[in-house]
């Protein structure tokens, strides 16, 4: 049996509580300040980079995605998707451009991705938004040169659950060929029981056919070609350490997958991603080699 069964509801739920864990500083303080660094760093994208703000990629007034362009031209043009976290019920796009400088220097196209957070979205339209935000992407930029997805958080979880897509209900059939999972939640079941669960409603059959960890196979269909970093902070909660390594071990034995799992060190769940405003950051370096612009 899994740890988190055995769990009381409050240790589970302080399992499930990121901010808990920072040791940089107190969990009001370090949520503030990660919202704070967001923000800023997407004033400045926005202020460095040409941008399409608020492009609709479907007609629900959340769905909607802004484009960080690259300021240097060349004929090799990757795109990274970027899908924000804050447990599906925090954040928006509004904040989530802050890593676009260091891309779109290397010519890099950076998209950050709105979608309807509970309580107004549940998980199956999220789930369903940044789907079809992917397609409609690589419907308007079929000229890149590769497209990649970027998630933090639960923003990890949407990508998974885009990279498990049965593609065949949709008009096209992306070709994603790098994911960047940081500090994701794969198996949904644990949080059901947890604060985390209140405003999303989930019953345990949506958090089943929500959760990436049902889906490998459907994943191993859908992007065998996919370079796939599952990455955790040092500092990550030992139930959020868990869910990365057991994740990270479930796409390794379906075979035929190129998974690589990636501890980094002195971070915690909010510096993880904070930190990708630097060019010199080990994961921007690590997203640069993996769209070859290094
Ligand atoms: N209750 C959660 C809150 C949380 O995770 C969060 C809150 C605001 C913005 C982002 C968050 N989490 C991850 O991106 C915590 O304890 O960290």
């Amino acid at each position: 049996m899994s740890r988190w069964m055995e769990m009381q509801k409050d240790e589970l739920e302080r399992q499930y509580s990121p901010s808990h864990w920072s040791q940089r500083m107190s969990g009001d303080e370090v949520i503030k300040a990660h919202v704070k660094a967001l923000k800023e760093g997407t004033n400045r994208a926005q202020s460095v980079a040409q941008t399409l703000l608020n492009v609709p990629y479907g007609e629900g007034e959340g769905e909607k995605l802004d484009v960080y362009l690259p300021t240097t031209t060349s004929l090799d043009v990757p795109l990274v998707i970027y899908i924000h976290g804050g447990y599906w019920q925090f954040l928006s796009k509004e904040e989530s451009g802050f890593m676009a400088v260091p891309l779109v220097h290397k010519g890099v196209v950076v998209v950050a991705v709105g979608y309807d957070i509970a309580p107004k979205g549940n998980m199956d339209l999220m789930v369903s938004q940044v789907r079809r935000s992917v397609a409609y992407v690589i419907q308007q930029y079929s000229h890149i040169s590769g497209l990649y997805l970027c998630g933090h958080s639960a923003g990890a979880h949407l990508a998974a659950m885009v990279l498990s897509t049965d593609w065949s209900q949709y008009n096209v059939t992306p070709h994603i060929k790098g994911a960047f999972l940081v500090s994701g939640i794969y198996d949904l079941q644990p949080i059901l029981s947890t604060y985390v669960n209140e405003p999303l409603k989930m019953t345990e059959e949506v958090a089943l056919r929500n959760s990436p960890s049902q889906l490998v196979q459907q994943l191993k269909r859908s992007s065998s070609n996919c370079d796939i970093i599952v990455a955790v902070a040092q500092n990550d909660s030992p139930e959020f350490r868990k869910q990365s390594e057991d994740y990270y071990k479930a796409l390794g034995s379906a075979g035929g997958l190129k998974v690589t799992l990636v501890d980094v060190p002195n971070t915690d769940h909010f510096n993880i991603i904070e930190q990708l405003v630097d060019g010199n950051y080990q994961l921007t370096q690590l997203l640069l080699t993996m769209m070859e612009k290094i």
